[in-house]
């Protein structure tokens, strides 16, 4: 008999969604050049974040993702117990990325998004349209947590100052950013023969023009959300990232959002969310033999 057993165990649904939403992760934060955020060339706006610990941290929420989807398989339907179920997960899951960094702040946001996602994927993984899984997200984000915290948190002060939309609202509204900006820009791309990795970043473009970050806002106020919104525009406009004078467009508002320490990390999550949504699409749920 030979030393190894090489045949590899199916993956439940739980673990297939958990390896999909940690290799959305992934993906996003190698996505290369992305205006001041952590990619493969460098931190960006970051003096705390970079490549190797966003990727520890993605792996870190791997048990999460899974206990998530698990909890959405055994609890079988959208209401208070799996919505305060998710989010005790969720928040154990914050501690386990904190202890993975050290303390930084790295994917509070992913959790949230791709976390709602995951455990909206795996309540019907028969029904897992985009459009399904962002409005069964929604109705569960829509339930209050009566265990969660509410701390004075960025988004919060932000939402104070500025009356600006956050994660929640984003959640809420069934992720408008990532159906109606990330997603048809990701698919237009494609279809464009713009190549993977370019579609990817004007996907993310297509985020930022519209996107209330409130990263951006509580780093840089008002003017920084303006350049980020306004830049992105720009890229897009000038042709996207596969065209010569959306690249150097690209490159300005890389120098412009650095300058101004706006990092748009809402941004980034909700491409990772797009990542997400799409590969459950495109690839469905039934590869393994649960
Ligand atoms: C409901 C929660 C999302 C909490 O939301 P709230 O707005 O109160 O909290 P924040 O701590 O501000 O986190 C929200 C994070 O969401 C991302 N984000 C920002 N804008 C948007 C948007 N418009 N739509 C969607 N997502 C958005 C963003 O995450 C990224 O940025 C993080 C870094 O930000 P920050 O900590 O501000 O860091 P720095 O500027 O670097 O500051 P310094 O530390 O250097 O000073 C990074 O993590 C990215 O992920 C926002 O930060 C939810 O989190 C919640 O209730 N959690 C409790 C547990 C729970 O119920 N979980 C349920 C699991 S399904
Ligand atoms: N690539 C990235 N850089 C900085 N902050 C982020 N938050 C989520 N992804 C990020």
């Amino acid at each position: 008999m030979h030393a190894f057993n090489l045949q590899t165990k199916p993956l439940s649904l739980a673990e297939r969604l958990a390896d999909l939403a940690v290799d959305a992760l992934i993906d996003e934060a190698d996505l290369s050049p992305k205006p001041a955020l952590v990619d493969r060339r460098g931190n960006g706006a970051h003096t705390d974040l970079h490549l190797g610990l966003m990727h520890a941290s993605a792996l870190s929420l791997w048990p999460a993702f899974k206990e998530m989807a698990e909890a959405a398989v055994d609890i079988g339907e959208v209401g208070l117990p799996l919505r305060e179920a998710v989010g005790r997960i969720g928040r154990e899951g914050e501690q386990a990325m904190l202890t993975t960094t050290h303390g930084v702040n790295t994917h509070r946001g992913a959790i949230w998004a791709l976390g709602l996602i995951v455990t909206a994927a795996a309540l019907d993984a028969k029904s897992s349209t985009v459009g399904a899984v962002s409005v069964r997200a929604a109705r569960l984000a829509l339930l209050d947590d009566r265990y969660a915290p509410r701390p004075l948190s960025h988004g919060a002060q932000v939402a104070l100052r500025y009356g600006a939309r956050g994660a929640r609202e984003e959640a809420q509204l069934g992720f408008p950013s990532v159906l109606q900006r990330g997603l048809p820009q990701l698919k237009s791309s494609r279809a464009r023969g713009h190549g993977e990795q370019n579609a990817r970043l004007d996907a993310l473009l297509a985020i930022m023009t519209d996107l209330a970050d409130t990263c951006v806002l509580y780093r840089a106020g008002e003017a920084g959300l303006q350049a980020m919104q306004q830049g992105a525009q720009a890229v897009l406009d000038a042709g996207g990232s596969a065209s010569l004078t959306g690249r150097r467009r690209l490159h300005e508002l890389d120098q412009q959002l650095i300058a101004l320490n706006a990092s748009p990390g809402g941004a980034a999550d909700l491409l990772a969310a797009t990542l997400l949504l799409d590969r459950i699409e495109r690839d469905g749920l039934f590869q393994g033999a649960f």
